[in-house]
């Protein structure tokens, strides 16, 4: 892993050195975190919640604090080189980057899933998992599929998808898939099987590390006040 990601990578256009930003993942997380910013005392601009607008950076309230919306991926990434110091995102984008620069202080409960492996229904009844040496498997979690199966001696060959993995063995691109599973409508409604998990799942609030060495009293008072609002939302 890189552990050089402590400043943004262009230092001709360094971040905003007195705005702190915080990054959301756009799509299905931006509801269930709603609630919990309200509590948090964040009040980005009313646009914010519009998948819609095509604005990407939103103000809050707070004149020192930015809201980006970014895909969920790119939140760790964002923080990572630290153009944003704080963000939201699912532990699974943690356990396929692995980034030394960012430390996750907070499980926020929300978001909550499994990263699994799935086959065809029909096959997984007859199919005997303990003498696989080589697999195909589609995903867009490469990292977490070949660690997975490399703990248990099996050769993983990753096919690369950003979605619709659920496709992918029925139409002869992977015998397996890795994704994400919540109710497990989506396997269900395409002939699969979830056959085991390789990890429970919720979103984390991260922060990058520099910026909390650099920055403690406004990082560690942001971390105080999500703790604060999980608190009270618990307390309710
Ligand atoms: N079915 C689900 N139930 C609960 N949480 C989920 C589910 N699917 C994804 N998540 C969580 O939400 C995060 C964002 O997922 P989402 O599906 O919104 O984005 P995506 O489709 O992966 O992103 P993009 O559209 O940018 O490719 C995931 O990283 C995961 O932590
Ligand atoms: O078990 P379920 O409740 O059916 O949820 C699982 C689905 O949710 C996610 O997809 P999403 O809806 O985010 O769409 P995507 O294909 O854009 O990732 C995931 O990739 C599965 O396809």
């Amino acid at each position: 892993m890189d552990t050089s990601l402590s400043t943004p990578l262009d230092p001709a256009t360094p971040a905003d050195s007195g705005t702190l930003v915080l990054a959301v993942p756009k799509g299905r997380i931006l509801s269930e975190l709603a609630p919990l910013l309200a509590r948090a005392g964040i009040r980005p601009a009313p646009d914010y919640a519009d998948e819609n607008s095509r604005r990407l950076r939103f103000p809050t309230d707070d004149p020192a604090l930015d809201v980006v919306r970014v895909r969920s991926f790119d939140v760790a990434t964002f923080v990572a080189h630290g153009a944003a110091q704080i963000g939201v995102c699912g532990a699974d984008v943690l356990m396929e980057f692995d980034y030394d620069q960012i430390y996750a202080p907070l499980d926020l409960g929300i978001g909550r899933c499994r990263v699994s492996v799935a086959e065809p229904a029909e096959l997984a009844g007859r199919d005997d998992p303990s003498r696989w040496s080589r697999v195909t498997v589609a995903t867009k979690y490469p990292n977490i599929a070949q660690r997975h199966f490399a703990a248990r001696g099996v050769q993983a060959e990753v096919v690369e998808l950003n979605g619709a993995m659920e496709l992918a063995p029925s139409l002869g691109l992977a015998r397996l898939i890795v994704d994400l599973v919540q109710t497990g409508a989506t396997l269900k409604a395409n002939g699969l099987m979830e056959t085991e998990v390789i990890a429970h799942v919720t979103s984390r609030l991260i922060v990058n590390r520099t910026a909390l060495k650099t920055r403690p009293e406004v990082i560690g008072g942001w971390i105080a006040r999500f703790r604060a609002a999980l608190a009270s939302a618990s307390a309710r």
